[in-house]
């Protein structure tokens, strides 16, 4: 919760009422603030950043009216737009209620309102702002890392390693099974180092052919072999002053496992038919989805040179292990994918998103950027069916007997259903249900589903 959380501001001019304010709200709020005009409630706006605000019509210079009341509302809201306004007034007009809700106003009273109702439409008040930020602060947060999109904490923790191992020059080895994203925190560690001007090189080792990686590495020198006319300098040199990224180094050939290790132990590299030595300073990151220990017993991966790359090793969990992220990353990926093609924006179905809830994703998020290019391609319309993604929607719970039970399914089934289409927008998902904002926030709580959505 951050410092605004249960701040109150009261622009009220009757001193009267404002120290009844003052001693109703004293202990209810952390912070209460008062003011009379809207020139100083500007002012608290922008140094309290209130959550609520208690605002009154008739202020001053047009205490009489309800100008000034008017363009307090319009001044506040365009600083601190997401600020709830409660206006309690005299002026019995329903225009007036009217004009106040239509200038982003999110409650109108009249004069006099018994404590209790106060209390609740305030506590309704603050309850809705938090849950706002909370929403906004999880989407916020849902991509720590440039390309990375989670809300998972054992990922959340693998990004802050990330970050820390990007202000040091140890070699690090990223280890999880193919498209779980090693590629993604490789170049995370490059983007969040001081070095991140400086050339991010990667090479696959497993897609080089075997009698060309070591030439692709450390380069070569014209004549050292057949077909080498000119000089060539390798992707180490390439990378100089950056990052080198090894990819699927348990792929490497226990021939040059050696020269390796030899290069990554003295930062010094001859080309291939040189005779010079180059010094080279970099920071090397591999991967690979082998598992490196069985490869050191069975003889087939150096047990020094596995070692010398472990100085930290990350082992990144399948993305079956990530909770609600493959949902969260299908947003994403589906956005991105809409935009990159120029398509209509797409949103999911219920049951596809159900599908990709209850997948076990083997291929990991690279088969979510798959099974979702194809699905653009293939979709009726701009709603996404689980059939277009090629995957099965899990079987419907059966009927419930209660009515209790099946008025609740009922609800939390339009609940769902709206937020997919509405892309988990409130006010949207609101709107397509026909009920308020603040009766949506009442039965997100109700029904404990906000947190798998946000
Ligand atoms: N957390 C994530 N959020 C969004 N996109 C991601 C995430 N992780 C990976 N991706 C995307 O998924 C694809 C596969 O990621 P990446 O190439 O980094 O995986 P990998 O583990 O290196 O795969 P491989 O072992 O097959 O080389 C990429 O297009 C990448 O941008």
């Amino acid at each position: 919760m951050d410092l605004s959380a249960r701040t109150l501001l009261i622009i009220e001019d009757d001193e009267g009422l404002q120290s009844q304010f003052k001693w109703h709200f004293d202990g209810l709020a952390t912070t209460l603030v008062t003011t009379s005009t809207v020139q100083e409630a500007l002012t608290l706006v922008r140094q309290y950043q209130p959550r609520v605000i208690i605002q009154d019509l008739g202020l001053p210079p047009d205490a009489e009216g309800v100008s000034e009341g008017f363009r307090c509302i319009a001044a506040v809201l365009s600083i601190a737009p997401r600020s709830k306004i409660i206006v309690l007034t005299g002026k019995d007009e329903h225009r007036n209620a009217l004009k106040a809700i239509s200038l982003g106003a999110f409650d109108f009273y009249l004069k006099p309102l018994d404590t209790d109702r106060l209390d609740h439409v305030v506590e309704r008040a603050f309850h809705l702002a938090q849950l706002e930020w909370e929403n906004r602060q999880s989407l916020d947060a849902s991509e720590p890392l440039p390309g990375l999109i989670t809300a998972n904490p054992q990922m959340r923790n693998i990004c802050r390693m990330i970050d820390k191992i990007a202000q040091s020059k140890i070699t690090a080895t990223l280890l999880g099974e193919s498209g779980t994203g090693k590629e993604v925190l490789a170049r995370a560690i490059h983007s969040q180092s001081a070095d991140r001007d400086r050339p991010f090189v990667a090479i696959n080792c497993a897609a080089v052919p075997e009698n060309l990686i070591e030439s692709e590495l450390f380069g070569y020198e014209k004549g050292s072999f057949t077909g080498a006319s000119t000089s060539n300098i390798g992707k180490i040199e390439q990378a100089m002053g950056g990052t080198l990224f090894l990819d699927e180094i348990g792929d490497m050939p226990l021939a040059l496992q050696a020269k390796v290790l030899r290069f990554l132990q003295e930062r010094m590299i001859e080309r291939v038919g040189g005779r010079k030595e180059i010094r080279i300073d970099l920071r090397v990151v591999c991967a690979t989805n082998k598992n490196l220990q069985q490869m050191v017993q069975a003889g087939t991966f150096r047990a020094d040179l596995f070692y010398r790359i472990c100085e930290i090793v990350i082992d990144i969990p399948p993305l079956r292990e990530r909770g609600n992220d493959p949902i969260l990353i299908a947003h994403h990926i589906l956005k991105r994918y809409c935009q990159e093609v120029a398509v209509k924006p797409m949103v999911f179905s219920y049951d596809a998103l159900q599908a990709i809830g209850h997948y076990s994703w083997p291929g990991n998020i690279r088969e979510v950027e798959n099974r979702i290019k194809r699905a653009v391609v293939l979709a009726e319309n701009t709603l996404i069916q689980a059939a277009d993604l090629a995957l099965q929607a899990p079987t419907r719970k059966p009927l419930a007997i209660n009515i209790k039970e099946a008025r609740k399914n009922a609800e939390v089934e339009a609940i769902h259903s709206a937020l997919a289409l509405s892309q988990r927008n409130i006010s949207s998902a609101a709107k397509l249900l026909g009920v308020t904002r603040p009766t949506l926030y009442d039965l997100l709580k109700k029904y404990n589903l906000f947190i798998d959505h946000s």
